[in-house]
């Protein structure tokens, strides 16, 4: 049985309360999965023989020891143990799949940098051929930091796995849909959808409509979790039961096969004789998730002025100092625009965080022209931005009745390191020479009198 005959109504989830078209709901939940009945082993992690001759496996996402709010590991059992799904590695090249410290000579990353969207590729792309990294921040041996990269992906990848030993992946598709067919299970994505695919998940990545082409955030560090909301309370942005966990599919095919690992920012391969995602059930909190974008809750300022960004966190990867993430993913969606008095865009800032936004759909507000679907933009460490000229004085002039921002969908991922251009974005990528010069034309009103200008 594989996961491409498997119909997927099919498959079997065993405990899984509200079980839905192949996903359990909950973020961060004990989840438990099983694609044949009694697979999982009940009330033990490691029986002496166990059902179906299948092989108990740990998957641990953190130290053994982590505190057990933040411990995850995940129980598989399968036809056969990884040590079997890895054999001798050789290198293999992957040139344009960059990993931090990547601090390319004669590429500066002071600047304010916009590109166009990436065009969509007409060669053979896959998963991993097909990855552009734009920018890198902190350094990978240390387990800090992150990367994002643009994905363009027009083959599905046949008998052929990849893993990340260095990185969690939060995918963000812009065009296309995708098939992840995981260790764990199968997520379709499709955009106004992220995935997160963790650290060590073995996977295959299919085109099920393509061109596909999104966005990548690889996080060296610690895991994305939920954002503690504060005084907002129990409910809104983004809620827990909107996260969708695979329930177990696995697949017995023996042929020729290729695993290809992502370690310490090398790439290195390993030939097998049969498919590696061979888990028939597992049992734990370390899993892939997706989520649906359009289920997020946006929380504003609902009298006067602009709050933060920070208050359209979707999820946030700590970085050891509280408050200080190594990464949050923020979303700019469709919502509601009713403040007094107030100049309602994002204020002119300079942010200790560096900003790397990128557009999935219609306009941002602080840009109405130039910042595309499948465009990005980088505001680095410090360096001064903010909304262009026209979206300056349609904001300050605008009539302030309630008005809903409609057709928008941008996000950021906001990393406390500098981000590093790589040569790729500097050279190849369609990068905007003249995108300083929004904010040229943003005239003097100072005149030494009085009064509103
Ligand atoms: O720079 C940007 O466009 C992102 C952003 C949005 C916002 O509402 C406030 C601050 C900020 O950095
Ligand atoms: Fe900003």
């Amino acid at each position: 049985m594989t996961t491409h005959d498997l119909p997927r109504g099919m498959i079997r989830a065993s405990g899984a309360i509200g079980t839905h078209e192949g996903y359990m709901p909950g973020f961060g939940n004990d989840f438990e999965t099983e694609a044949l009945p009694g697979a999982l082993p009940q009330g033990q992690n490691s029986p002496q023989k166990c059902n179906y001759g299948l092989y108990a496996e740990q998957l641990s996402g953190t130290a053994f020891t982590a505190p057990r709010g933040q411990n995850e590991r995940t129980w598989c059992y399968r036809i056969r143990p990884s040590v079997h799904h890895t054999g001798r590695f050789s290198p293999i090249e992957v040139p344009h799949w960059k990993t931090a410290p990547n601090v390319v000579p004669n590429v500066t990353s002071l600047g304010q940098y916009r590109w166009d969207p990436i065009p969509m590729p007409e060669s053979d792309l896959t998963w991993i051929t097909g990855m552009r990294t734009m920018t890198t921040a902190g350094d990978v041996n240390i387990q800090v930091g992150m990367a994002s990269h643009v994905y363009l992906v027009t083959r599905s990848m046949e008998d052929e796995y990849f893993f990340s030993a260095d990185s969690e992946l939060l995918v963000v598709p812009q065009e296309g849909r995708l098939r992840f067919a995981t260790e764990l299970g199968i997520i379709d994505l499709e955009p106004k959808e992220i995935a997160i695919i963790p650290r060590g998940l073995v996977y295959r990545v299919e085109v099920l409509e393509g061109p596909a082409r999104g966005f990548v955030c690889e996080n060296y560090g610690q895991k994305f979790d939920l954002p503690h909301r504060g005084p907002i309370g129990a409910n809104c942005l983004a809620n827990p039961r909107d996260f969708k966990c695979p329930v177990a599919a696995f697949e017995d095919r023996e042929v020729p096969s290729r695993v290809v690992i992502k370690w310490c920012g090398q790439f290195h391969e390993s030939h097998i004789g049969h498919s590696p995602l061979d888990v028939v059930a597992w049992h734990g909190n370390y899993c892939a998730y997706k989520y649906d974008l359009r289920t997020y809750s946006p929380v504003g300022a609902i009298l006067f002025d602009h709050p933060d960004p920070s208050i359209f966190t979707v999820l946030t990867a700590p970085s050891g100092q509280e408050g200080t993430a190594n990464i949050d993913f923020v979303l700019f969606r469709e919502r509601w625009m009713v403040a007094e008095h107030s100049f309602r865009p994002p204020w002119y800032h300079k942010n200790i965080m560096s900003e790397l936004m990128g557009n999935i759909y219609g306009q941002y507000d602080a840009k109405p022209r130039g910042f595309a679907p499948g465009g990005i933009s980088l505001h680095n460490c410090m360096l001064p931005h903010g909304p262009d000229r026209d979206a300056f004085e349609g904001a300050s002039n605008a009539e302030l009745k309630p008005h809903k921002l409609e057709n928008t969908m941008s996000f950021m991922f906001e990393t406390r390191f500098p981000q590093h251009l790589t040569e790729w974005a500097a050279r190849e990528a369609p990068m905007q020479p003249e995108y300083v010069e929004v904010w040229n034309q943003l005239q003097k009103k100072f005149d030494g009198t009085p009064g509103v200008k």
